[in-house]
């Protein structure tokens, strides 16, 4: 499946029954775009005692993340099919996401609030100060750094090393998920994400845009609680709700899509 052409294999694990201790590598090799099936990253559906199921998320690396938005959207239609719930608490390694079926194609999620803030993260390149926000949401959270760059213009070579250098800068400490964007109108940008356990771009990121939306409203960059973000994948919403003018939910809303069901 993918949202906004960030795509995973899913896995309904409730009646698979792998062992956790094979994840990572099943992760590698059915992630793997030459060897396997190919994909940003996996989601193993698993049931929970505490909410209605479990997602364990990994990279294509093998690496488990924290939490995955576009992922945890297209989990919770796949999982519409197996439980038929409209609406599900599904339990991820930075706390518990709600999600909605809007319609057939669309979901809405709740995304984690942040648990780290800094809106004035710089960071030095080629003699060059960068400054940008460092943002993980959830506890432990999903570690973004969301820059306003001019990445369209930029040479690609470039921007790789850009991306690489920033993604495993010291200043964070589990490594970060980079998201470069370009305001294009009062609520819309344009985005591009590197991904960390990907290592590389992918077409979207779901927690990226979260990230996006929220250190554009702590510098008061946006004053509406809707932010359109276009990436290379396609659209995602994000809508933020506040109580006294501080960010009380940040939803992530999108389309996802299901490329084939099959055997592996
Ligand atoms: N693309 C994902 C995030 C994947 C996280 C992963 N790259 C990590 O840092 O472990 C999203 O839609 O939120």
């Amino acid at each position: 499946m993918h949202g906004c052409g960030n795509d995973f294999v899913l896995i309904d694990n409730i009646s698979e029954k792998i062992k956790e201790v094979d994840f990572p590598a099943i992760a590698k090799n059915l992630c793997d775009r030459k060897k396997g099936i190919g994909a940003d990253g996996i989601i193993f559906m698993d049931i929970d005692s505490t909410c209605d199921i479990k997602m364990n998320f990994y990279n294509s690396d093998g690496s488990r993340g924290e939490m995955c938005g576009n992922g945890v959207r297209c989990l919770a239609r796949f999982a519409y099919h197996v439980l038929n719930l409209p609406k599900l608490n599904i339990l991820t390694d930075a706390g518990i996401v709600k999600t909605e079926r809007i319609d057939e194609t669309k979901y809405k999620i709740l995304l984690n609030n942040p648990s780290i803030e800094d809106y004035n993260c710089s960071i030095n390149y080629k003699g060059v100060n960068y400054t940008g926000s460092y943002i993980e949401l959830g506890e432990p959270g999903i570690p973004h750094f969301c820059l306003e760059f001019d990445f369209e213009n930029t040479n690609i070579d470039e921007l790789y090393k850009f991306a690489e250098f920033l993604r495993h800068n010291s200043k964070f400490p589990k490594g970060a998920n980079i998201n470069f964007f370009k305001l294009t109108g009062q609520n819309n940008v344009d985005e591009l994400t590197y991904e960390r356990g990907v290592e590389d771009f992918t077409l979207s990121c779901g927690t990226g845009t979260g990230c996006v939306a929220v250190s554009l409203f702590k510098n008061k960059l946006i004053n509406s609680n809707t932010l359109n973000a276009k990436t290379p994948g396609g659209d995602l919403t994000i809508e933020l709700e506040f109580k006294s003018n501080n960010i009380k939910n940040i939803y992530l809303i999108g389309e996802t899509e299901i490329v084939f069901h099959g055997n592996y």
